[in-house]
């Protein structure tokens, strides 16, 4: 025998009830024996407390809302019978219902009252509509049924609202009943009645409870509970997209995960089922195919350590603290005694061993009822000061991991903590159950989206890590970067399980966001259309409230306007990628700063394309020091733009031309007058030798000028580039000496013994500077290790396609740090 339950989502309408009767009609089928237990149909039970209520206060517009339910349960009606023999039947019943219910209200109208007695009256009559209406539809499909009031089998005591159940009595009448019975009985979920036969409900999840009660009654095989989801999920998909059904769970982790938030079926209603040992299974009526989610008492020791995680939004943390609790014994006892005395429910406990404080949560709105009875039960050791003042924190969530097979591995919760930590969130409080079934943390409220998130991703995403991008610039490294993503989604996610989401974007007019991922071909179009005005402080306002795990933000920008901004979004535990070499290379306080914080809050800040764009400079720097080795000289061509400048120098074009070349070619910064006058190269060489480890500001660094005067004077860039345009004699002149020798020009920045220059240099063959080509860079590190041959690393060293394929890798890296594991 199996025990079905349908909630009222799955009855709501005509649709849903036929959608039902199609399940039912093909268990019939295969024949299955089965019993059904119904809720009311959805929204209805809201209804009859809105209308009881209105009447008890002497309002009449509660036939507005009899009006209502009579019309709703009518229009049903009508559109499942299409059998006139079969209307006619329901109607008349039901007609004598609707006039039993009208009086009733009338007569509550009149007195002005609704106690709890007649209330639980009232709310009988919508589980009686629907499992009548249910029953005699199913005759009509053909499968023989019979309505079942449960008010006949299932007895409690004289609690109206809440009433208990009286289990023996009970289980007694329902073998009684079902004895020889052929059809299938429909039976009203959520009623009972007393045994003097008042009519009685049984509580929140209710009818879920009958069907447990029947299940234990009849000794089920199975309680099937359908809802509208695809059973119980991982976490509340509402908040994380990714979640999915757990397959198998036992009771024991149901009742926890129900505990904390998980609204598929409420915990005390699977009692009789545990008792007796009958599996549930939790299913969707609108997906009957789903196989949904498996309760039994098996626990597998193979199973995922972590099942689910549930939150409970909105708590509050009080904490009791004070010298006076130390080694003396009871202090908690009289806490929790006042408490429960007060009916205050607490969620959640914790105590250091230290024995100083315990802090406990309970929801808000009976924060002031509990810190009235503390305080009087506290009063002596409050005023002589051997407690502190009761601590209250509010706008607070429970998060909980539960799972079973969590005592058996080691670091789970290692791994909680490192989650929420990634991504800067702040734990209030930690507690474990004895059990080990549950690891709960208290977290601000308004962390919670970010927090289930993450520790979905950590618990159960290891395959797909999200990876949140927030970029500010679009010009060319910007739009080429975003190219790139776009090209190179579909593999990044089957190859490495990373997703690339654009969550927001920016240039210098636009911003616009998107949580679920702006799309990567129209974004240029979207954020000029869409976009409202830019500004800084919205848009990490913006980034703030958006919340989203892995967030990384990323500078496209020639900007100081932007690269400000690193620290605070570095607090924030965001990663921070950029090209822009503006922040690593201003004051050398601002780069340990920047450094600091990112290690602090463990996020990357990423600036490999600070020096030789897309080449593996710093890095290689970086790798040389962390193993030990010492840095003696480095020197090298640091800039793409002048290195093409200077090597496409020959004499053919003039200087001028080959310079505005070197912009349209995408080498030289926005204002090519900061590659022209030796800035980028200093900012460059200010990054090595830091790396190296030198202290070095920005003013030591010693360059001697190769500009005319009168080009650095000019106002705007295209300005610059007339004055170099009257300078074309100059630079050939230039050219011409050093050919005489079979010399080329270079710009070279120098690192040595403590001091950094940069200079124009015409080197012959035997340099190593001497036959590079295109954009090449070349930086040429002299150490301890490497001081017979020198470390080269050589290539393109600008360019939009190898600067955002730089940038791009340092995102991907992202995702190593964001691993679970
Ligand atoms: N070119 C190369 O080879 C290399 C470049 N880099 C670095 O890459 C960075 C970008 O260069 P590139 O793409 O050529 O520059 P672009 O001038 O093409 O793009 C700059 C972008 O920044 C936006 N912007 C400027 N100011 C602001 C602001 N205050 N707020 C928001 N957005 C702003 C601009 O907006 P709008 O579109 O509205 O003007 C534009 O979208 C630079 O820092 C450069 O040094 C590093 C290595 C190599
Ligand atoms: N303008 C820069 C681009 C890379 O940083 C250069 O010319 O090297």
């Amino acid at each position: 025998m199996r025990v079905l339950k349908f909630g009222g989502s799955s009855v709501k309408d005509a649709d849903r009830i036929r959608n039902v009767g199609n399940i039912l009609q093909s268990y019939s089928k295969k024949g299955i024996p089965f019993t059904v237990v119904f809720s009311a149909m959805g929204g209805i039970t809201d209804l009859l407390i809105g209308m009881a209520t209105k009447a008890s206060k002497g309002k009449e517009d509660y036939k507005e809302d009899l009006n209502h339910f009579i019309q709703r349960h009518n229009d049903v009606i009508a559109e499942l019978f299409d059998n006139p023999t079969y209307r006619k039947e329901v109607m008349e019943v039901i007609q004598e219902q609707h006039e039993t219910l009208e009086n009733l209200l009338y007569g509550i109208y009149l007195v002005w009252e609704a106690s709890p007695r007649t209330m639980d009256y009232v709310l009988s009559f919508g589980e009686r509509y629907s499992a009548f209406i249910i029953a005699k539809y199913m005759n009509q499909l053909g499968v023989h049924s019979e309505y079942l009031d449960a008010r006949k089998i299932i007895k409690t005591n004289r609690v109206f609202g809440n009433a208990e159940v009286h289990l023996r009595l009970t289980y007694q009448k329902i073998a009684d009943y079902y004895k020889n019975r052929t059809a299938i009985q429909i039976v009203t979920g959520f009623i009972s009645s007393t045994k003097g036969g008042l009519s009685t409900t049984l509580g929140r999840g209710g009818s879920d409870y009958t069907a447990a009660l029947l299940g234990a009654g009849l000794e089920a095989d199975l309680i099937e509970i359908w809802t509208d989801v695809n059973g119980v999920l991982t976490t509340d998909p509402r908040r994380v997209k990714q979640a999915f059904t757990i397959p198998k769970m036992s009771f024991l982790e149901a009742v926890e995960m129900s505990h904390f938030g998980a609204k598929v079926i409420y915990a005390p209603t699977m009692q009789p089922a545990m008792d007796r040992n009958i599996p549930l299974v939790i299913k969707n009526s609108m997906n009957p195919d789903h196989s949904g989610t498996y309760i039994s008492a098996e626990v597998n020791l193979n199973d995922h350590p972590v099942k689910g995680i549930s939150a409970i939004n909105n708590v509050a943390l009080l904490t009791l603290q004070g010298n006076g609790m130390v080694g003396v014994p009871g202090t908690a006892a009289r806490l929790f005694r006042c408490l429960a005395d007060a009916g205050i429910n607490i969620m959640l406990i914790t105590q250091g061993s230290s024995e100083y404080s315990i802090s406990f949560s309970i929801l808000p709105n009976q924060v002031r009822k509990a810190s009235k009875v503390i305080q009087e039960e506290f009063k002596r050791e409050f005023e002589r000061n051997d407690l502190d003042h009761l601590h209250i924190e509010k706008e607070l969530s429970i998060l909980a991991i539960i799972g079973d097979n969590m005592r058996f591995v080691p670091g789970v919760a290692a791994k909680m903590m490192r989650s929420l930590g990634n991504n800067g969130i702040n734990i209030v409080a930690i507690a474990q159950g004895s059990s080990e079934r549950n690891i709960s943390v208290v977290i601000n409220k308004e962390d919670e989206n970010k927090a289930l998130n993450a520790l979905h991703e950590g618990f159960f995403l290891s395959d797909i890590k999200v990876i949140n991008l927030f970029v500010v610039g679009t010009g060319l490294i910007g739009s080429t970067l975003i190219k790139q993503i776009h090209e190179q989604s579909q593999s990044l996610l089957e190859d490495r399980g990373v997703e690339i989401r654009l969550i927001g974007i920016a240039n210098s007019r636009k911003m616009l966001f998107d949580e679920h991922g702006i799309n990567l071909e129209s974004w240029e179009d979207d954020l000029s259309r869409n976009g409202e005005a830019m500004d800084m402080s919205l848009f990490k306002k913006r980034m703030d409230d958006a919340n989203v795990i892995n967030s990384v933000f990323v500078d496209n920008t020639a900007t100081d306007e932007i690269s400000r901004q690193y620290r605070s979004i570095l607090a924030e535990s965001i990663h921070v990628v950029t090209p822009n070499k503006i922040a690593t290379s201003s004051s050398y306080e601002e780069y340990v700063n920047l450094k600091r914080l990112a290690q602090r809050n463990n996020v990357t800040f990423g600036y490999e394309t600070n020096v030789g764009a897309g080449l593996p400079v710093i890095s290689t720097l970086q790798n040389l020091i962390h193993s030990g080795d010492k840095i003696k000289k480095i020197e090298g061509v640091l800039s793409g733009s002048l290195s093409y400048i200077f090597n496409e120098f020959d004499g053919t074009t003039p200087f001028s031309t080959i310079v505005r070349k070197a912009k349209e070619l995408g080498f030289t910064e926005p204002d090519p007058r900061i590659d022209l006058s030796g800035t980028d190269v200093k900012r460059k060489i200010i990054i090595l030798s830091r790396e190296a480890g030198m202290k070095i500001e920005p003013d030591e660094v010693m360059i001697e000028s190769f500009l005319p005067a009168d080009c650095m004077e000019a106002d705007t860039t295209e300005e610059f580039f007339e004055r170099l345009q009257d300078n074309d004699a100059y630079f050939e002149n230039l050219r011409q000496e050093a050919a005489k020798d079979h010399k080329k020009l270079r710009i070279i920045a120098t690192m040595e013994n403590n001091t950094v220059n940069i200079s124009l240099q015409a080197v012959d063959q035997k340099s190593p500077f001497y036959s590079l080509e295109g954009s090449d860079n070349m930086i040429v590190f002299t150490s301890h290790r490497y001081h017979k041959r020198s470390l080269v690393v050589q290539g393109p060293g600008a360019g939009a396609e190898v600067t955002a394929a730089g940038v791009f890798a340092e995102i991907i890296n992202i995702e190593s740090q964001i691993s679970p594991s």
